[in-house]
């Protein structure tokens, strides 16, 4: 096979899961095939961007890895793209011990995947010496077919092509397909009004929406701003809407009144912030300065000049895609591999038992398991806490109290263990110039609270603050929230709209995090200071879905996580009328789950969009093979990865979206088909994994309008405790789907 280039960000895609036969759906990928390599590329490449270079000699069937690796591709291309982050940063390479490199002149030998591997596979890899530090994947090796470098070198006689010019006509290619596909809109007027209609804001003016809002919704909007408003509401309950609403009319008063006024509008995700401007747009109002509409990291690299000086050069990880979250697992496993392969010995007799246990196993499932609680200790904990490594950090982190949604700690050996881990952990993302973008908002709320903010927040600052999507802020979010208005003399007027109920254990322990003291040095206004407003009507899905939706949420675990989570779902009502009951369907095998998805699509297809929400990732390389084979059966398909996936689709009216549950939210469609649901365990032990589980599927429920069609397998367990249940009161219809 000729060779593939590839660029980190499109590795990350693989590296994630992506089936190569789904690359063409991908929302993010491009893949061109030239007359002597193919390549792929991300959006948001640069022609500059950093070339990974797979040779593929050997491969006949296998597009990106050695062969006898395609089935633990995405870890061997994870690892591919750590090594090609670690040869572009300054200073000599170093690879973590683990990794049992070999050097002999310009090669370098590693192990091309963590165990278990059997055949221990090394790869000979070289950096080129050029600008952008580009690395060659020459050959894999195995233990049965060992080859020294010293051979390798003396047999591989090839010289490296010159591919630049194929490289420019990919990138140009590329460029324009990612602006025809942000671009597309049905040209056909009629089309366009009717997808007008479809979209969240209807095509109604703002008049037109003030008489149409309900009571809840204009108790919001009305309200005095003279304090911070807290509007919660389930999935669909027009929470975005309402408060654009209200942004608009605080907007539209001051402009009565001549005053001048800046306003927010803060959201956790690109989606939604254009969702809020096509809201606006559709209302008719023109051009808006006053109004700015954000991600709160994209106001913070755009307000802290000091901050993006230091940051050049560095990339941001675990931006909201779903390849960023799972770089940072992966980069976690690979540190809990060099910990435990060396100076964990010595830690190891001091740890408590549940501890020990975790970090002496190598069970992939359990190492996975051990990598996500640390991803959250790191973010919400640590990050959230600003404890970075450094003399001292240490004895801060100790002191932070324990609070029982956090990773059990016994004491202070097993926090000692964790502390260890974090810095290699930091230290591991500085080789490879990595940054978090909890760092970029420590720096950028140290900005913030600096003399030069405080001089510059008169001029800079906003009146007020609205914030979408609260419960995916995690504590140090919130804390920037509260310098970003202009008045320093009274409490910052934040108004946020929120359904902690959608955000994944990640994100809403930022929630549960703000109702401990803990994390200190927060600045959020007492209870008083903040009305509370709640939405008690759905007008996104029927009342057969409402109460399905009802029926999870009382299976979410109680936890004591305060006010923010008391919602009273009895009081909730659908303003739609009566569909048709949610349906179950029960099918033998995976191969016979997938078949039934797809006569699923057929039926529903006619029917406008539909999603296919994939609740558990870990079966994400098997929905986006699904997804490629769907396209084979001529339907329009598109993957969803990332938040910011989704603005190329909000003009279409037809077609698949396939994607991780998470990445769906803020999205509706007629029709919903939710697969890939895990047994949902009643262990008081996995209460974290349940919280996660519960959320997105009531997150992947909640996103259809209409018809909803639940898929299970009897080779994953077929339904969960909580389906089976809804099934038994009525609320499905359960039935047996295709055997084999
Ligand atoms: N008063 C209303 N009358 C008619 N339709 C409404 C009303 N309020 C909201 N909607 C519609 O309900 C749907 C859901 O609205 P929106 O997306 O704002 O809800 P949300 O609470 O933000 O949902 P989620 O939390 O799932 O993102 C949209 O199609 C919106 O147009």
């Amino acid at each position: 096979m000729k060779p593939l280039i590839m660029t980190v960000a499109a590795a990350g895609e693989i590296a994630s899961g992506l089936s190569p036969d789904a690359i063409p759906s991908s929302a993010r990928l491009f893949v061109s095939n030239q007359p002597s390599v193919d390549i792929l590329l991300a959006a948001g490449d640069g022609e500059d961007a950093q070339r990974i270079i797979v040779m593929r000699s050997e491969n006949d069937a296998e597009l990106i890895v050695p062969e006898h690796l395609s089935t633990r591709r995405s870890d061997v291309v994870s690892r591919m793209t750590n090594f090609a982050e670690r040869a572009r940063t300054p200073g000599p390479l170093s690879l973590p011990t683990h990794w049992h490199q070999y050097k002999h002149n310009r090669y370098i030998a590693f192990f091309a995947v963590p165990p278990p591997e059997v055949n221990r596979s090394r790869w000979i890899a070289e950096v080129l010496s050029n600008k952008r530090s580009d690395v060659v994947f020459w050959a894999a090796t195995t233990s049965k077919r060992e080859v020294q470098l010293e051979e390798f070198e003396a047999a591989n006689a090839v010289e490296l092509p010159d591919f630049d010019e194929e490289w420019s006509i990919a990138f140009a290619a590329a460029a324009a397909h990612f602006e025809q596909e942000r671009r597309t809109e049905p040209v056909d007027v009629e089309v366009r009004l009717r997808i007008r209609e479809n979209s969240v804001a209807k095509g109604w003016s703002y008049e037109q929406w003030m008489e149409a809002v309900d009571d809840d919704q204009r108790a919001f909007i009305t309200a005095d701003p003279g304090k911070s408003i807290r509007l919660r509401g389930p999935a669909g309950s027009g929470k975005t809407i309402t408060l654009t609403l209200k942004a608009i009319r605080e907007m539209l008063r001051a402009k009565e009144r001549n005053e001048d006024i800046r306003v927010l509008v803060a959201t956790h995700s690109w989606s939604i912030a254009t969702e809020i401007d096509q809201i606006v747009d559709a209302m008719g109002f023109g051009s808006t300065p006053e109004l700015d509409v954000f991600p709160l990291l994209e106001v913070a690299q755009n307000m802290a000049p000091i901050y993006s000086e230091n940051g050049a050069g560095s990339s941001l990880v675990g931006d909201d895609s779903y390849s960023g979250k799972r770089e940072q697992l992966d980069q976690i496993r690979e540190v809990l591999a060099d910990f435990t392969s060396g100076d964990w010995i010595t830690y190891r007799d001091a740890t408590s038992e549940a501890l020990r246990s975790r970090l002496d196993s190598s069970e992939p499932t359990h190492r996975t398991a051990l990598a996500w609680d640390l991803l959250v200790e790191f973010g919400s904990v640590l990050g959230a806490a600003r404890i970075w490594p450094g003399a001292g950090s240490d004895l801060r982190y100790y002191k932070v109290p324990r609070a029982a949604w956090m990773l059990p700690l016994a004491g202070r050996a097993d926090m000692r263990v964790v502390y260890e881990i974090y810095c290699r952990h930091m230290a591991s993302l500085d080789e490879r110039q990595l940054v978090t973008s909890d760092q970029v908002l420590s720096d950028f709320l140290g900005f913030l609270q600096s003399r030069n903010w405080n001089r510059l927040r008169r001029s800079h600052g906003y009146d007020l603050v609205f914030v979408d999507e609260f419960h995916y802020f995690n504590p140090l979010e919130r804390q920037v929230l509260h310098y970003l208005t202009r008045d320093v003399a009274v409490y910052p007027k934040i108004f946020m709209a929120m359904d902690p109920r959608q955000s994944p254990s990640l994100d809403f322990l930022g929630s549960a995090a703000d109702q401990t003291t803990s994390l200190g040095e927060s600045d959020s206004p007492d209870d008083d200071q903040v009305a509370n407003f709640e939405l008690t009507s759905v007008h996104r899905f029927t009342p057969q879905i409402l109460t399905l939706v009802k029926h999870i949420h009382h299976n979410f675990p109680t936890f004591d996580l305060g006010q923010d989570w008391d919602i009273d779902f009895a009081g909730i009502e659908s303003a739609r009328s009566a569909g048709s009951l949610p349906v179950l369907i029960s099918c033998g095998t995976r191969a016979a789950e997938e078949i039934d998805i797809y006569r699923a699509v057929r039926d529903l297809y006619s029917h406008g969009r539909i999603a296919v929400a994939v609740v558990d990732t870990r079966q994400w390389d098997r929905f986006s093979a699904l997804a490629a084979r769907l396209r084979q059966g001529k339907f329009h398909v598109s993957i969803i990865t990332s938040q910011a996936d989704t603005d190329s689709l909000r003009n279409r009216h037809h077609g698949v979206v396939v994607g991780p549950a998470e990445y769906l939210a803020g999205l509706q469609f007629p029709s919903a088909i939710v697969a890939g649901i895990p047994e949902i365990s009643a262990d008081p032990q996995a209460v974290m994994e349940r919280t996660r589980f519960l959320s997105l599927l009531y997150l992947a429920i909640s996103r259809a309008e209409e018809k909803v069609h639940i898929l299970v397998n009897d080779d994953d367990g077929g339904a969960p405790g909580v389906l089976r249940d809804a099934a038994d009161k009525g609320l499905v219809v359960a039935a047996r789907g295709s055997e084999v």
